[in-house]
């Protein structure tokens, strides 16, 4: 596809709406103006802007946000010269409104998510952003708990609705290197010429790196990332590490290596530095128990709340398979924790 003809993957920044997981959505205009300005710097070609869970996501459920999306997203737009700014929408929380007001406050990417096994509910979005001409992407999140098969039917009805790419969306940071190469290929070898495929990896079993590299080797071409790692849990795939592995191994993303590791330095970790993502007890538990990335802080304030273990409430999420929606049940698990103890 042409808008991305010139690289061997293009990398989309998800710090400034991933990130918003990571500091319970409380970016700031400033934040965006300093992390655009500095991404955009480095060649970074998309840049995501949006609360954690999308449009429509600031809530009792997923937190409020600091500054309304909408402003977030026209700060971004009037501070990148090169970059597109791209946003997300869970059908459901945003609805079709939220994404004509994103693309005229000037977002050219239009990234719909639903957990992999319901990409029916996307169909409306897809038609309405086509439309009106953004370009389309889909995410399947939680794409560890399906198998390569499944992945490739539900990224046929989004492709077919109009997205211009389906990506696996290892929300969990559960998937192990082959299984990210196999679903990438399942999704390659169904949509052929008729849309791209992404990944976009999470880093609580510490192999986002690699985990990407796996998925550009077998055929992705949008590859997500957040410098610094700041997403949700551990993070996502640090895009100055994919960008000094991706250089070495001569794979083209378009971004300076130096400037986004400097970026990542000066600019991404002052704004993370009273919380930043780590690889510990809770985001470990959570790639390996299979577990939303995104539950991470609503699971610690339950444990906090009532006095439990968050990695016993973690372990307790992933046996029950919970999706994102369904942040409720952690004080659910939490109390009977309580209850037990
Ligand atoms: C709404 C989620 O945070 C989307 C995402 O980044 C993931 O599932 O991972
Ligand atoms: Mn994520």
């Amino acid at each position: 596809m042409s808008y991305s003809a010139d690289l061997d993957v293009r990398v989309t920044d998800s710090s400034l709406r991933d990130g918003s997981h990571a500091i319970r959505h409380q970016f700031t205009i400033e934040n965006v103006r300093t992390i655009v300005a500095a991404l955009d710097g480095a060649g970074v070609p998309v840049i995501e802007v949006t609360h954690g869970d999308g449009l429509g996501g600031s809530s009792f459920n997923y937190g409020f946000s600091a500054v309304p999306d909408q402003d977030l997203i026209s700060t971004a737009v009037a501070t990148a010269r090169q970059a597109k700014i791209a946003f997300l929408m869970l059908p459901g929380l945003g609805i079709t409104d939220d994404i004509r007001q994103a693309a005229g406050n000037g977002a050219s990417v239009c990234r719909i998510a639903t957990h992999c096994t319901e990409a029916d509910i996307s169909i409306q979005h897809f038609k309405v952003a086509r439309s009106i001409g953004l370009e389309t992407v889909g995410f399947l999140m939680m794409a560890h708990s399906q198998p390569p098969e499944v992945l490739a039917r539900q990224a046929r009805i989004m492709a077919d609705a109009g997205a211009q790419c389906v990506y696996v969306v290892d929300s969990a940071g559960s998937l192990i290197m082959d299984g990210v190469s196999e679903r990438i290929a399942a999704l390659v070898a169904e949509l052929g010429d008729d849309a791209q495929v992404g990944f976009h990896g999470h880093e609580n079993l510490g192999l986002g790196v690699a985990n990407s590299v796996l998925a550009a080797r077998a055929g992705a071409k949008q590859i997500d990332g957040s410098t610094r790692r700041f997403g949700a849990g551990a993070g996502n795939t640090p895009v100055e590490a994919f960008a000094a592995v991706t250089e070495r191994l001569g794979i083209k993303t378009g971004i300076d290596t130096v400037k986004i590791i400097d970026a990542a330095e000066e600019t991404v970790a002052p704004v993370l530095a009273s919380n930043p993502p780590e690889l510990n007890r809770l985001s470990l538990t959570m790639g390996y128990a299979g577990v939303y990335s995104s539950f991470l802080k609503h699971a610690e304030i339950q444990a906090n709340k009532y006095g439990v273990s968050g990695a016993e409430i973690l372990i307790e999420a992933g046996r029950r398979k919970l999706v994102g929606g369904q942040e409720d049940q952690l004080i659910e698990i939490a109390v009977g924790l309580a209850e037990r103890k």
